[in-house]
Formats: C-alpha cells, structure tokens, sequence
C-alpha cells in the first residue's frame, strides 16, 4: 500500500483521482481550501486537510506528519479568461505554490511530483496535433503559469532529484461512470457542462465565443478527454517516476470538435435543443488545441478507454441530472 499527497483533491479531476486511489486500496491525504472544491467530492477514507497550498507552516507539518511516495498537485487557479484580466496573480500563484509545494516535497524526501499542467502552454498550433515537443508559446497567462511551473520542476530535478510529471490535459470532460462524482464549478465555465446546463434549462443560454476563426465551421476546436482517463494517466506515470526520470506527456484522445459540434452533440445525448447565441471571441483562447497522445501510449501503455464525445457528454450529463444542484444538493 502506498500513501500519497493530493492537492485540490476536493476538485473536479482531483476528486476522481482520490476516488481511485482509495478504491486501489491507497491511502490518501487532500490539501483542499475548498474555494472551489467540495467536502462531498473527497472519497470516504480520504483524509483531507482544509489550508491553503500558500501556506508553508500548514504544508510543512502535512509533510511532517506523514510519509509520502508521491505528490499530485491539481490546486491552482484555472480560468484561461480570468487568468487574462489577472495574468499577475496566475503567473505568481500558480507558480510559487507549485515551488512551496515541491520544495517541501524535497525536504520530506519524498521525490516524486506529478503537476497539472496544460495544453493552454502550447499557443497557437504549428501543426495540426500538438507533440510534447511543438512549440511552447502561451497565448494566455494561465498557460503561462503552467510553463513556468514545469520549469521550476525541471530545476528541482537538477539539482535534487526530484522526479516530476507534467501532465498536459487537454480539455478535462465527463463525469465517474459510476456516478459518484462529477463537475460542479462556481462559477461554471466550462462548455460542456454549461451546454447540458442551458439545455436543463437550468443556466442560461449559452454564449458561442466566437465564430469567425480559421476553422471549418469558425468556432474553437478542442480535444475534450474523459476524466477517468485523465485519472489512468496519473496511475500510470508513477511507473514513470519509478524508474527514476522526469517527463511530460500530452493527455487527449487526438481528436478535435468544434464548439458547434460539442452543442449539437449535447442536443443529441440529452434529447433537447441547446439554446444558444454567438459572441465575441474570448481573450486567451487558441483557435485549435488537439494532442499527439502517441508518447504517453507508447511509454505508459495508456489508452482512452471512453474516447467518444457522446460517452463524454453522456456521464456529464447523467450527473447533472442526478445532482441539479451540484454537491450542495447531496
Ligand atoms: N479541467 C480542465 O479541463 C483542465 C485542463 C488542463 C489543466 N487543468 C488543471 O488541472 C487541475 C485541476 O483542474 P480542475 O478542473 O479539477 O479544477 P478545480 O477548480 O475543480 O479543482 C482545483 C481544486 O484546488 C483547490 N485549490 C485551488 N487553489 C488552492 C490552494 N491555493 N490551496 C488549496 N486548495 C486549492 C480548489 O478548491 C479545488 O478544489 C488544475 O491545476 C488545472 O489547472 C484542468
Ligand atoms: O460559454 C462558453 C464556454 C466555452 N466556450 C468555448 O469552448 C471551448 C472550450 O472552453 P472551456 O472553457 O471549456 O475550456 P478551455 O479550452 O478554455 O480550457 C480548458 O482547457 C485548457 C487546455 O486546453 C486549460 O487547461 C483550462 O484549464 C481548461 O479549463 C473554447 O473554445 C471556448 O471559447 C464557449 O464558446 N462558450
């Protein structure tokens, strides 16, 4: 059995990642502050412990009180458009907290880190799939922040060994097929979620963020990815850390939909029109972002096992309407 630090674990990805490892027979401590995370979300038999990453004293004695064999550090502000009205608070939250962590992480000797990063490093695409070594250019803050946190992580590999991952996801989707778990953002930006919200006719109608890109029908195009295999990448790279090295791996199924098709599809899959009117384009956002997934397969064995947009809409859309309210609703 092996032990292992989660933070955000009371988020939408950490949540499902806490919920495998405590099934795998785990055990799990989460630093959650829940500023976005829910008490409810965290598996029965997690501990969590409620402080902020910032917190060194409260890092510390988290570190000091247990033994570890991996960090997954999934807390971090996460909004592409917020992060381009704040780019300064992003670039030095996201980054110091990911140093405060591994740099506690050192001292507790404890040398194996996976980080949350993100396709948003990428930019503008220079060719049509993105591979872990396409250029690094980010078209937003957020992005930002992520390329300077692996950047950090390569130093303390350098020079103390600690081993890390960087997971770029691409567009994180879907909810735990079983039904435990799901998405539940305030304030939700996400398009899928607000696409099954404004079908539900529990949110508004949504807002197409522009329609005039370089694309077949003019709308954004994303790699939407399953959550649980999202989850299966970060089982897997521990191998990786295992055998004493750092990488980064892209993490998407290798296909690309459109906003257009994403609202058509969640029309399909809920039986219900989605309603919804065009608007300007959202700063921060690149036209295309779609993954060469070939590296991970090829070094981890990963394979998307609920690739399909419809499976993706369907378990998100299966929980909304098991849980209206989200998790304050039980
Ligand atoms: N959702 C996606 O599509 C996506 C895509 C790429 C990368 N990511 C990255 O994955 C990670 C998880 O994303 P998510 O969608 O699950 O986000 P989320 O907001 O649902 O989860 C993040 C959790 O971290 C907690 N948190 C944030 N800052 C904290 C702090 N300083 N101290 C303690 N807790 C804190 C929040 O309360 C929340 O529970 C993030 O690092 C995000 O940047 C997400
Ligand atoms: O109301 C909305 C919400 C989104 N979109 C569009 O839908 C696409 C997906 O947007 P999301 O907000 O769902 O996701 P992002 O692509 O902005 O960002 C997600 O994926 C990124 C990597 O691709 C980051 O890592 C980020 O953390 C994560 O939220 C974008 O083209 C966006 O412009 C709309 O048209 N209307």
């Amino acid at each position: 059995m092996a032990r292992y630090l989660v933070t955000g674990g009371a988020g939408y990805v950490g949540s499902h990642t806490v919920l495998a490892l405590v099934q795998r027979g785990d055990e799990v401590v989460v630093i959650d502050d829940l500023r976005q995370g829910h008490r409810g979300a965290v598996a029965p038999g997690a501990e969590l412990v409620v402080a902020d990453v910032a917190d060194r004293r409260q890092v510390a004695e988290v570190f000091a009180a247990w033994r570890f064999d991996a960090v997954f550090h999934f807390a971090a502000l996460s909004l592409v458009a917020e992060s381009m009205a704040q780019p300064l608070r992003y670039i030095t939250e996201n980054l110091s907290n990911t140093l405060t962590l591994a740099e506690a992480a050192v001292q507790a000797g404890c040398l194996r880190f996976v980080l949350s990063s993100t396709a948003a490093l990428f930019g503008y695409p220079d060719s049509e799939l993105m591979h872990e070594g396409s250029r690094l250019d980010p078209v937003s803050a957020y992005g930002e922040s992520k390329l300077m946190a692996e950047r950090g992580l390569d130093w303390a590999d350098r020079v103390h060994g600690l081993r890390s991952a960087s997971l770029r996801y691409f567009n994180a989707a879907g909810a735990d097929p079983g039904g435990r778990l799901g998405e539940d953002h305030n304030p939700e930006t996400h398009l899928i979620p607000l696409a099954i919200d404004a079908a539900l006719g529990l949110g508004p109608a949504l807002t197409v963020f522009g329609t005039d890109y370089d694309t077949p029908d003019g709308t954004c195009i994303r790699d939407y990815v399953h959550v649980t295999d999202l989850v299966d990448a970060h089982l897997r790279v521990l191998d990786v850390l295992g055998q004493g090295r750092s990488a980064r791996y892209n993490v998407g199924n290798g296909n690309g939909y459109s906003v257009r098709q994403v609202i058509d599809e969640v029309s399909r899959v809920c039986g219900r029109p989605v309603p919804f009117r065009t608007g300007p384009r959202r700063p921060g956002d690149p036209p295309v972002l779609v993954a060469s997934n070939a590296l991970l397969r090829e070094e981890t064995g990963w394979r998307p096992r609920h690739s399909s947009l419809s499976e993706i809409v369907r378990t998100a859309w299966e929980w909304r309407v098991a849980h209206p309210r989200g998790y304050r609703g039980g």
